[in-house]
């Protein structure tokens, strides 16, 4: 079976404090893209074992990989095991704040279920999912855009009913999260940087993991003023932990001509892609 795993993008994400288990209690809308991966997977044996490759080298194919992880979770919530092959075929970038990991989890999670005679239904589905990370529950459902709470992990469908040009910009750099998370606390606004919810028709757009991460990758708030400079950028904002930013535009013909200003301007090194929100 293949499947298609797509991006995300959080439109906003407001951390509200850090909680006594070291997460943070967050408040989230995450929207899917049109950038994906391929997920195949399929059930090759009755004898127990996962066999997975992966067409980016440097991505691991051990049981660090959430592709594993939630098929692992996924046969002991079922009390069965048998033998798989998975294949991940990767353009989503990694350390980007674009969720690659936790939709491969997803996939996985509604790849196993399906071939498996649907043992588990969405809410059990969404369960599972909650414990592999606060990401992977979004990718479940069958909406474009999802509000999370809890760690991110809460998730209820929203109707979204804009379909909206972008354009993706990540540098060479990635970003562990739990690095991002933890330095929110002490982490400093940098003069002159944008940081104010910027109003929209969907909502305030912001991003509390921007002043960490800012502070520390100087040439992100750069890249957001120069963003935000560009005919036809309606707002910039840097995606989850980063260290994605994006730009919303007025149209797909700007993303595009944007898109080819940002590689000029970001240099070789940076993975730039124009692409829109799924509807
Ligand atoms: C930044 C976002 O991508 C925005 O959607 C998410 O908040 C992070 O989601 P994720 O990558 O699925 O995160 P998880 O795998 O659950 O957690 C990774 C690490 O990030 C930190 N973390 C994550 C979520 C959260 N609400 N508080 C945290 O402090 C913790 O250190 C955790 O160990
Ligand atoms: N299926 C997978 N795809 C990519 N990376 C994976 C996968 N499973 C585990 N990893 C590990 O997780 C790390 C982060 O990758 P991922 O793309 O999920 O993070 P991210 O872009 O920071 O996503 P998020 O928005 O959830 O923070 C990678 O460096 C990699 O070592």
């Amino acid at each position: 079976m293949e499947l298609s795993s797509p991006a995300k993008i959080n439109l906003w994400l407001r951390i509200l404090g850090r909680r006594d288990d070291g997460f943070h209690e967050v408040e989230t809308r995450l929207c899917q893209i049109g950038i994906a991966d391929t997920v195949r997977i399929e059930q090759v044996s009755s004898v127990p074992g996962i066999a997975l490759t992966c067409n980016v080298p440097g991505i691991p194919v051990d049981e660090s990989n959430l592709a594993i992880k939630a098929l692992r979770a996924f046969e002991n919530k079922v009390g069965k095991t048998a033998g798989w092959r998975i294949h991940l075929e990767k353009r989503i970038p990694s350390g980007a704040g674009l969720g690659g990991g936790s939709s491969n989890a997803a996939a996985i999670l509604r790849g196993a279920n399906e071939l498996t005679g649907s043992p588990l239904n969405l809410a059990e589905l969404l369960e599972i999912a909650g414990h592999i990370g606060a990401d992977v529950p979004c990718f479940l459902l069958h909406t474009t855009a999802a509000d999370g709470t809890g760690r991110g992990e809460k998730v209820v469908p929203v109707e979204f009913s804009w379909k909206l040009p972008l354009v993706l910009i990540k540098p060479s750099f990635p970003i562990p999260t739990p690095w991002a998370y933890q330095r929110w606390r002490d982490s400093q606004e940098l003069p002159g940087v944008l940081y104010a919810p910027q109003i929209c028709p969907w909502g305030e757009m912001v991003n509390s993991l921007e002043r960490p991460v800012f502070e520390k990758h100087r040439f992100l708030p750069a890249l957001k003023t120069w963003l935000l400079e560009q005919k036809g950028v309606r707002a910039a904002l840097m995606s989850g932990s980063g260290s994605t930013m994006f730009a919303i535009t007025e149209s797909g013909a700007d993303a595009g001509e944007v898109a080819e200003k940002a590689k000029a301007w970001c240099g070789d090194t940076a993975w730039v892609q124009p692409t829109e929100t799924l509807r």
